[in-house]
């Protein structure tokens, strides 16, 4: 191994400037620089899973582009497993795999089996690996029935688990997921992200995740990473997300009849009443289980669930309450 002391992902004062040409009248066009990243640092370690999120337009899939080498950074520095990926793309492709959620790299037409043949041999994956990975892949990701159908007749949920499975046909080492579970039903999703928890535990696969959905991060990543106007805004655990955004999550009860408001514990507070059910908002950072205790003690409940925030308000409510200044933490971008 050559990268003894290095991280397994670096990223040093990385920029991307595209040049925009926007029509200004007829004959007239007025050319415009958008800086899509903004001079970031981070590092990731081999084997973690860490989630890059921010609003639309933050610079999210530019960074991954960059990483992957299909863009060539503005400035800055950036290796991927000591390999420079903008130079050496296609050396660089055999270590990495990708997954867009929005986009397939299966082929429409084709039986799902025949696109990891043609991934088999563009990968010039050696045959006993390629048999291996493909029966332990479709048992995991529970497509063994659906390889004959053509990818045009999936749902979206077995769709995805094929994507998932051509991206790790050929072992990579880092997996770069661009919200692998986006329009996915509750029990694909749980599907999706329990292979991902083994696959990182049983094979140490690096993740860089994006994704809109708050529990992709919060059951898959101790890390996460936030971007905004291609800036780091913040790095560091998502409890430190919540606490830095005073986010908070929503106790939802039902109680065997109508009640008034009940007096819920500060800093818990009902926010709304419908008939016998009650919407309890407390902080996100803290634990539901005194809450639920005291309330279950005291008051005829029947049924309970707990909604997690919405990952767009917790990342607006920090924006706001950090003004414009990037939180710097971690030692590690500064490494
Ligand atoms: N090829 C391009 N040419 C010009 N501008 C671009 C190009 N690609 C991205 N941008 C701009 O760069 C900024 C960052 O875009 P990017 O796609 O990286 O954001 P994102 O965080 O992935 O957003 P989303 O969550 O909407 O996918 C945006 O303002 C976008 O319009």
């Amino acid at each position: 191994m050559t990268e003894v002391d290095s991280a397994f992902i670096e990223v040093d004062g990385v920029e991307k400037v595209f040049d925009v040409r926007k029509k200004t009248g007829f004959m007239k066009r007025e050319r415009r620089q958008v800086r899509a990243v903004d001079s970031i640092s981070f590092r990731v370690e081999r084997g973690e899973m860490v989630g890059y999120i921010g609003p639309n337009g933050a610079g999210k899939s530019t960074t991954i582009k960059m990483l992957t080498g299909i863009l060539t950074p503005s400035a800055g520095r950036l290796r991927v497993a000591g390999i420079d990926p903008s130079r050496e793309r296609t050396r660089l492709a055999h270590r990495i795999g990708v997954v867009f959620g929005q986009r397939t790299t299966l082929w429409w037409d084709l039986p799902l089996v025949d696109s990891y043949r043609l991934m088999h041999r563009m990968y010039r994956i050696p045959d006993a690996r390629y048999r291996a990975n493909l029966d332990r892949l479709v048992e995991l990701l529970d497509l063994g029935d659906l390889l004959d159908v053509p990818v045009r007749q999936l749902s979206l949920g077995q769709r995805m688990r094929g994507d998932i499975v051509a991206a790790l046909l050929h072992d990579p080492e880092v997996l770069y997921l661009d919200e692998p579970t986006i329009g996915l039903d509750v029990v694909s999703k749980s599907k999706v992200r329990e292979f991902l928890r083994e696959m990182n535990a049983e094979r140490g696969t690096t993740v860089l995740l994006t994704t809109h959905d708050l529990q992709d991060i919060e059951q898959l990543c101790k890390r996460v990473m936030v971007i905004d106007h291609g800036r780091m805004m913040y790095d560091g655990p998502l409890a430190g997300l919540h606490e830095a955004g005073e986010s908070e999550r929503t106790l939802v009860v039902d109680f065997e009849r109508e009640l008034p408001p009940i007096d819920a514990p500060a800093p818990a507070r009902v926010v709304r009443v419908d008939g016998p059910r009650q919407w309890l908002a407390f902080p996100a950072a803290e634990s539901a289980a005194p809450l639920v205790a005291r309330i279950a003690a005291e008051y005829p409940l029947v049924d309970l669930s707990v909604r997690e925030p919405d990952i767009e308000a917790v990342i607006a409510k920090m924006l706001h309450s950090m003004g414009d200044t990037p939180k710097p933490p971690p030692e590690r971008a500064t490494a």
